[in-house]
């Protein structure tokens, strides 16, 4: 693998600019591609993206873009649009190169259409490129700003995953490596779907010992699935498991959680979903994480009353009395369901 210096940045929202930020003061030549000619032009002229980043101006250096082929020499390319557009953006470089470079996916989510890992549909559209993953906590707002912030950067090469760790690493911003590229996937996939689950109990007033509740037995449906995947347990208890699910389980910071409050407040998910604001990736990616859990005989319960009521089928009083009347377990069974 060749060493990485030229790295490129697929989308121009809140995340994408972030990362190219990042790369950016690592040391790395950045391009930052972005469909929104809007968004390229602001980046060019005034160092800002006010629709995604209001308030950040930065300082680095950031090559912006919304010509695709400007991509094609890059060492390594970070894949930053949503989940579900993941494998449009891929079949868009097919048509420019092969792309035998590492191809870093840091969107969270499950795609809805095959029930696919998105490492799945990278090796299906680009098979000469070497999937890797970047996840853990971290708010775009909160690393643009250089705060401190730590993820997992995931490669099934070893050496690949240390180089592209060392490629984006900067004094604010601090990767582990990790060959575990399923486990590092199914925590970025399903604290979205349980953040706003802990969201919904907040917008409810149901307490804080039910969000800690929530958030504990989320963590179990999160090992559960990932180890039925052959997922490591470091891995799920590590930054981009545990660490994102705390993070996001708990902090109006997050769009998923926010999402969550606005139904337990009362509004329809439908709705929500219609007004087209702010990106809750838990919401498209909840009905297909149960339908994968089902397929590896893995129950997920509090992931299935999250897709019932974003589907619209049950209200979150009704999400409560089932997951409150649940058979009862021993806490050590519920490794196995
Ligand atoms: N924000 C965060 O703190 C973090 C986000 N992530 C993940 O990163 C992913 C992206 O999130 P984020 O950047 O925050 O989202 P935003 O909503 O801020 O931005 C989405 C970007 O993707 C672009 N986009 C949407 N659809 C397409 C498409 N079909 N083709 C090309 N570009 C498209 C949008 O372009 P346009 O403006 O033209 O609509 C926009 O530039 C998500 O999966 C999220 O979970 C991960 C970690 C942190
Ligand atoms: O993934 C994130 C933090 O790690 C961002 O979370 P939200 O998409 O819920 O804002």
């Amino acid at each position: 693998m060749r060493s990485i210096n030229k790295t490129a940045v697929l989308g121009g929202g809140a995340w994408g600019t972030a990362l190219a930020l990042t790369a950016a003061r690592a040391g790395r030549q950045v391009t930052l591609w972005a469909r929104d000619p809007n968004v390229v032009s602001e980046i060019r002229s005034r160092q800002h993206n006010p629709r995604y980043l209001p308030g950040i101006t930065f300082d680095e250096k950031i090559e912006a873009t919304s010509d695709l082929r400007d991509v094609g020499s890059a060492d390594a390319l970070l894949l930053v649009t949503p989940a579900q557009t993941t494998r449009e953006t891929l079949r868009a470089l097919a048509e420019i190169g092969s792309f035998a470079v590492p191809i870093v996916l840091c969107a969270k989510g499950i795609e809805q259409s095959s029930g696919k890992l998105l490492s799945q549909v990278l090796s299906e559209e680009l098979p000469d490129a070497i999937p890797a993953v970047l996840s853990g906590p971290s708010f775009a707002d909160d690393v643009a700003k250089g705060l401190p912030t730590a993820v997992t950067v995931a490669c099934e090469n070893s050496d690949a995953a240390e180089m592209l760790a060392i490629a984006m690493a900067a004094p604010s911003f601090r990767p582990y490596a990790s060959t575990d590229v399923t486990g590092a996937q199914i925590g970025g996939a399903l604290k979205n779907v349980l953040a706003i689950a802990c969201g919904a109990v907040v917008g409810r007033k149901l307490g804080a010992s039910a969000q800690a509740a929530l958030t504990a037995r989320g963590f179990a449906e999160l090992t559960r699935l990932g180890s039925a995947l052959g997922a490591q347990n470091e891995t799920l208890t590590g930054l981009s498991g545990l660490g994102d699910l705390v993070l996001t389980c708990s902090s109006t910071q997050s769009r998923n959680f926010r999402f969550g409050i606005e139904l337990g407040e009362g509004r329809k998910a439908a709705d929500l979903i219609a007004e087209g604001g702010k990106l809750a990736e838990g919401a498209h990616t909840a009905k297909v994480a149960v339908e994968l859990g089902r397929r590896h005989d893995v129950e997920l319960p509090i992931c299935e009353v999250v897709a019932a009521i974003i589907s619209g089928s049950l209200s979150i009083d009704k999400a409560l009395t089932t997951l409150m009347s649940r058979p009862l377990k021993h806490e050590a069974e519920s490794g196995r369901n």
